[in-house]
């Protein structure tokens, strides 16, 4: 059975889209920064404050790979970061997986992240200017791994439901 994997930048709705097209297709959705914090029973802050970045990549990468030898079908919503490291993008590309890019604008990204900076570690401490010239530069940098995805979805000036009718036209 094929995974569906949601993957993009923070805030650009993954965990929201996942929630609403599971229901919707009747697959269950796991949430990768869920399952790391349930694996090591620590929230993402503390992972980063206690361990440091470095270490929660590796944790990332591991959980990842256990959800993708999983059985049973299901949807996964991968952290922001996690195309980025240990080669995660080449696990977007294989015959067992559906990926799925939700490309959002710095505009909508800045919108969402200004409102809802605190449970997110690399942009917590950030002034709104600070925060929009960061996501310009991040977003810039994370695009090549992002597009490694076989679907990309504009979820910019779409409703959640709007977003996922587009991902069920594409899983049809
Ligand atoms: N049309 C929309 N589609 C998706 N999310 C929306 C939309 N409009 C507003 N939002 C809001 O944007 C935020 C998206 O955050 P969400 O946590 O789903 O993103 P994420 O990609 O999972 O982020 P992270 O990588 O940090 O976990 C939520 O607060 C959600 O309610
Ligand atoms: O964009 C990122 O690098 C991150 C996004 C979140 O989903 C978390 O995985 C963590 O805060 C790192
Ligand atoms: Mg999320």
């Amino acid at each position: 059975m094929k995974k569906i994997i949601l993957l993009g930048y923070m805030g650009c709705g993954k965990s929201t889209i996942a929630n609403k097209l599971s229901k919707n297709i009747e697959i269950p959705f796991v949430d990768l920064d869920k399952k790391i914090e349930e694996k090591v029973n620590l929230s993402i802050n503390a992972i980063f404050e206690k361990y440091g970045e470095i270490y929660f990549r590796k944790l990332e990468h591991e959980v990842f790979v256990e959800l993708l030898n999983l059985p049973e079908q299901l949807i996964i919503g991968l952290g922001g970061g996690t195309p980025c490291y240990a080669n995660n993008h080449e696990l977007l590309k294989g015959d067992n997986v559906v990926s799925i890019y939700l490309k959002a604008s710095i505009e909508t990204l800045f919108d969402r992240l200004s409102h809802n900076k605190n449970k997110r570690p690399l942009i917590a401490n950030k002034s709104d200017a600070e925060l929009k010239e960061f996501i310009a530069m991040h977003l810039f940098e994370r695009s090549f791994y992002y597009n490694q995805a076989q679907y990309k979805v504009n979820v910019d000036d779409k409703t959640i439901d709007q977003t996922v009718l587009d991902i069920v036209a594409i899983l049809a």
